[in-house]
């Protein structure tokens, strides 16, 4: 038999950074950085059907309405439908005053010219070059030496700088991108953004963006962190350029990476939303952005109604946001299990009775209402929930708020049909559950026809009223301190039947003119057996009436 070799001894770790004084890992993200959406690049190039010029009118509408100030709107040398479409935003006056948008290109004088007419016009826009830089595109994707590659960069900011000055009508602004910056050496991909800073003569009033890919991620992310802070410590004139990250998501950390990009000094942030772009995708927006929230900093875009955005993704994209997603997900604000569920309904007793602005509930790490999400699917119910579950939905459908003992006593039936169903139960399932074991629905044996009460001449309480028994109206009474007892009397020296009262509660049903009350009242049979009854009325003393009557008609079964 041959001996399998361990197929992971083909890879190599990779090497850490030189920078034992490094400050970032003591920092903390302060202030949004600046944003730049490339869903209709780097996204879009990554599609099985890249977007015409509807869908990328449709996006771009969206990212200008999220907020984004710098949208990447595609690679105008790639062919018509970009250019097209480019043009289409400049001359139809569609791109708002405040917003830069951004085109890719290769470092090559035909493809930069071409670049630079798409965009003829703008009052304002930024042109984007890329060579990559690393050791293994520069050996197998080029064939060439450092220095040649160095000057593909430089002699891409001369092609910059000339097609600029055809069209002086523009305010042009100019990035640069070592690609592959994250697996190259750092002192390399420094020396390619030199010489294109000496091209291009950037000044602290028209900087220039260097853009610092994780083409491909390839470490962890404090290794990416350490390159980003080796780079803005080495820089040469480093205050006449805007430090900008692009992180994909390879090992699954392009958004800590980005984070922690910032924290070594960076100013600028590239990704699209939900993560799209080449192969496991980019760092997703809405995440970086919407992490610096959960942290009390504005990230300066908007997310308050996510499901749009989420709508307007999936179909321009064509690809499904996953229902794990941070922040955008259908379940993220979700609990099935017992013990979640029963720390986020107290966790939301808890935030009312505080009423101090500050959100704090268990499992839930941002409101799910700030994003315009509602709280009725914060949790939902199947065989691994607990009663806290149960109780909050019949709450959410029903404004029923059952009593602490009651809910796990309710629990065993609905646990019995999770269980028995094998799937999610609704709220009407639920519902359903409720009405028959507590006979909402079911034939009385005892039924409320009518009732009065009044004060003996001893003070105590006098029920009077007409009770249904098995179909033959009976008019009773009964004494006590006060109403529930009056009516235990009742049932007592009228029908034999004992009940003695353990808990009682009651609430309102809604508010206004429409309000009802629900009252709850848990009794001990004389035989030992614990009852529970509901009674819900327009009137709150009816209700309590009803709801001892309810607790007879168990004891009587
Ligand atoms: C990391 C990124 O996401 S970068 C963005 C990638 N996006 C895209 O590629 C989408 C749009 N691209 C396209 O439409 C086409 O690829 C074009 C128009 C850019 C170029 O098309 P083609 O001329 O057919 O070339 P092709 O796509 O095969 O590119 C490979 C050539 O470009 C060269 N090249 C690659 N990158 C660069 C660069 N940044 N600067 C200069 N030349 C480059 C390669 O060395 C290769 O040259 P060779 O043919 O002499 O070996
Ligand atoms: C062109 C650059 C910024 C890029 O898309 C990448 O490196 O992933």
């Amino acid at each position: 038999m041959t001996m399998l070799q361990d197929p992971s001894v083909k890879y190599r770790p990779f090497p850490q950074i030189n920078l034992p004084d490094r400050q970032w890992p003591s920092r903390t993200i302060t202030k949004a950085p600046r944003w730049l959406s490339t869903d209709l690049r780097d996204g879009n190039q990554s599609l099985i059907d890249p977007m015409g010029a509807e869908k990328k009118t449709r996006f771009f509408d969206l990212l200008v309405r999220v907020g984004l100030k710098e949208i990447e709107v595609g690679f105008p040398s790639a062919g018509a439908t970009e250019y097209d479409f480019i043009r289409g935003l400049v001359d139809t006056g569609r791109i708002p005053a405040d917003v830069l948008v951004q085109v890719l290109t290769q470092s090559r004088e035909d493809l930069i010219k071409t670049s630079f007419e798409s965009l003829a016009g703008a009052p304002e826009a930024i042109v984007h070059v890329y060579n990559a830089v690393s050791p293994l595109w520069r050996q197998v994707v080029f064939g060439l030496e450092k220095p040649e590659i160095r000057d593909i960069a430089s002699q891409g900011a001369k092609y910059l700088r000339d097609q600029a000055a055809r069209f002086p009508q523009t305010k042009w602004h100019f990035e640069y991108s070592p690609e592959t910056f994250s697996t190259a050496e750092v002192d390399f991909s420094i020396e390619c953004c030199e010489a294109v800073m000496q091209v291009l003569q950037p000044t602290p009033e028209h900087p220039i963006i260097l853009n610092l890919p994780a083409t491909v991620e390839a470490a962890t992310p404090n290794i990416y962190a350490d390159q980003i802070e080796y780079f803005c410590r080495n820089l040469p004139n480093r205050e006449s350029a805007v430090i900008s990250l692009h992180t994909h998501n390879d090992r699954g950390t392009g958004v800590a990476a980005a984070e922690l990009g910032l924290m070594a000094g960076a100013d600028r942030v590239e990704g699209c939303l939900f993560g799209n772009g080449e192969r496991t995708g980019n760092c997703c927006l809405v995440t970086v952005a919407l992490n610096m929230y959960t942290q009390g900093v504005n990230p300066g875009l908007d997310f308050s109604d996510i499901d749009e955005v989420i709508q307007t993704v999936e179909y321009c994209n064509q690809l499904p946001v996953p229902a794990r997603h941070p922040y955008g997900g259908e379940l993220v604000y979700t609990a099935f299990s017992g013990s979640h569920q029963d720390a986020i309904k107290k966790g939301f007793a808890a935030q009312e009775t505080r009423n101090d602005q500050i959100w704090s509930v268990p499992y839930l790490p941002i409101d799910p209402a700030d994003l315009g999400r509602s709280y009725e699917a914060v949790i939902r119910v199947n065989s691994q929930s607990g009663k806290g579950g149960f109780a909050w939905v019949i709450e959410q459908d029903q404004g029923l708020k059952l009593p602490k003992r009651m809910q796990a006593h309710f629990s065993r039936h609905v646990q019995e049909l999770a269980d028995e169903l094998g799937r999610e139960l609704q709220a009407t399932d639920i519902w359903d559950v409720f009405r028959k074991v507590y006979r909402l629905d079911e034939p009385q044996h005892f039924q409320l026809v009518d009732w009065d009460e009044g004060r003996a001449a001893d003070g105590t309480r006098v029920f009077a009223g007409k009770i249904g028994v098995d179909g033959q109206e009976k008019s009773v009474s009964g004494r006590g301190n006060g109403l529930i007892s009056s009516v235990v009397a009742t049932l007592r020296d009228s029908f034999g039947v004992a009940l003695e009262v353990r808990d009682y509660t009651e609430h309102a049903l809604g508010t206004g003119s429409d309000a009802r009350a629900a009252a709850y009242v848990e009794c001990v049979t004389a035989d030992g057996r614990t009852v529970w009854g509901v009674g819900i009325d327009e009137d709150v003393a009816t209700a309590s009436v009803r709801a001892v009557l309810s607790a007879a008609n168990t004891a009587a079964l």
